[in-house]
């Protein structure tokens, strides 16, 4: 390093010759230049950083020494140089995203000033000063990195905890299967059977019968049960978020893509994956899911990297799959891999000897959910819940239990507002899908004296907002 205090860094008719000490105690380095750009002051710490000797630059216009190319290596021209500027214009500038180049050819990033020197208002030349910010950068990178990375883990974080949770509420919701009705037995039984195997399993049944309820359990039974079960409604999604949500996708792989996001295949991991609703699944969604089940792996949208996963797959629908298949509809190729262990959740109607233990679990349950004590159920009341004919299942039964306990002031269930309607069970295989759904909001319209909204109101009663079911009732043109 060369000594500050005997070197003289100073052409002797220029500019600064009084402040050579502290320019040169100063750990900035600092460059002077005359108005023709060449330079008359180097100190030390520049000579250190550079690698350039003050001896080898003064007298010299050394942009073609320090700056003489952008980091990227393309050509930077003397007129666009900053300090230049300032010799032309006397305006002062800051720079922080350069480098300058050190004698060895390597370089290094840095922040620099040019600001002009006057002397008696006459404009004499300019000082640059600037500063290695080499570990600034180093330390910005990590941080970056380290944020990139927070970032990652937050955001798998959120949608892991997104899983634990509904799990938790499902696993608090699901208080055994109630009833101990023929059908009942055989369903526990097949459900005993199957539950700690690998086999896909294909759940059917009406709405509300409890298809989730029998998946949790199957899982609940399985040697998978302290990983995660992991659902997805297939009917909630459009056929492109349907594909990201159970794929994953790479950050921009479509509009509105910020970020990398896992889909519920590489959630559910080791773990169960339930597929309610599998009928609404588009042809593309299905070819992909036959391939996953196939090879059990699939790419992320956006991604051509393959992630292989080990799941058990449980299906669910309402629908008869097997006509599905026969309208084209529903790939038969798909239809025999979820079809390897069937299980039908038998209506509510076709068990009503299981309604009474129904009621009294459900009253259980749910007085813990609303704080209410209930003391007695009428009799009469259950012989009414009996002779119905629940188009809407377990679930109508629920919510009408859950109504009738908001209702009572001593504590008894009475039911005696049952809707009066004893419908005979619809023949459903001689309706179209629109003629079957027409008669099942018709059947829940009487039930509910034709009110849409409210906590009394048929849409409460099929668990979707009014809003939908007048829709759906202007679809297929229901009036009173
Ligand atoms: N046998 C049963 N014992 C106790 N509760 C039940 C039983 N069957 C269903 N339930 C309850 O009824 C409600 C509806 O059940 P679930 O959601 O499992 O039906 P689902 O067939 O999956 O309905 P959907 O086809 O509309 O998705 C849930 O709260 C569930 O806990």
């Amino acid at each position: 390093m060369t000594d500050s205090t005997t070197t003289d860094y100073i052409g002797s008719d220029h500019f600064l010759p009084e402040n050579t000490l502290l320019l040169n105690a100063m750990t900035e380095g600092v460059y002077g230049f005359d108005l023709a750009g060449n330079a008359v002051f180097i100190n030390p710490a520049a000579e250190q950083m550079t690698g350039w000797k003050s001896a080898e630059l003064i007298g010299r216009n050394i942009h073609d020494c320090h700056h003489h190319s952008h980091a990227d290596g393309s050509h930077y021209p003397q007129h666009d140089c900053p300090i230049y500027r300032t010799l032309h214009d006397a305006i002062p500038r800051q720079v922080t995203d350069d480098v300058f180049w050190r004698k060895d050819g390597s370089s290094f990033p840095v922040y620099y000033s040019s600001t002009p020197v006057y002397d008696q208002q006459q404009l004499v030349g300019v000082i640059a000063i600037f500063r290695d910010v080499s570990m600034q950068k180093h330390t910005e990178q990590s941080l970056r990195q380290a944020l990139a990375q927070v970032q990652a883990l937050s955001e798998r974080l959120a949608s892991e905890n997104q899983y634990l949770l509904t799990e938790l509420q499902g696993q608090q919701g699901a208080s055994g299967i109630s009833g101990n009705s023929q059908p009942i037995k055989q369903l526990i039984q097949q459900i005993h059977l199957v539950a700690n195997t690998d086999s896909t399993v294909l759940i059917c049944g009406e709405n509300g019968t409890g298809k989730e309820l029998v998946a949790r359990n199957l899982h609940r039974l399985s040697h998978r049960k302290d990983q995660p079960m992991v659902s997805v409604n297939c009917a909630a999604f459009s056929t492109a978020l349907l594909e990201s949500e159970l794929f994953g996708h790479e950050k921009g792989a479509f509009t509105g893509a910020t970020a990398r996001r896992k889909g519920r295949f590489e959630l559910a991991n080791n773990g169960t994956l339930f597929l309610d609703e599998i009928a609404e699944l588009s042809l593309s969604a299905q070819s992909k899911l036959l391939r996953v089940i196939q090879e059990q792996s699939f790419e992320r949208v956006g991604s051509s990297e393959t992630i292989k996963v080990n799941i058990r797959l449980v299906a669910a629908t309402h629908h008869d799959l097997a006509a599905r298949v026969e309208q084209g509809l529903f790939r038969m190729d798909l239809y025999y891999r979820l079809n390897v262990f069937p299980i039908t959740v038998p209506p509510l109607r076709e068990r009503r000897e299981d309604i009474p233990q129904l009621v009294s679990d459900l009253v259980t349950s749910l007085s813990k959910k609303l704080g209410k004590k209930i003391t007695k159920v009428s009799a009469k009341g259950l012989k009414n819940l009996q002779q119905y004919a629940w188009p809407g299942n377990v679930r109508e039964l629920q919510n009408l239990i859950e109504r009738e306990m908001i209702l009572s002031q001593s504590g008894h269930l009475l039911f005696n507002t049952l809707p009066a309607v004893v419908a005979p069970p619809l023949a459903a295989s001689t309706l179209t899908m629109a003629q079957a759904e027409a008669a099942h909001i018709i059947t829940v319209l009487n039930a509910s004296h034709w009110r849409i909204s409210g906590p009394f109101g048929a849409a409460a009663m099929l668990d979707m907002p009014a809003s939908t079911l007048r829709s759906r009732m202007k679809k297929l043109a229901i009036t009173r």
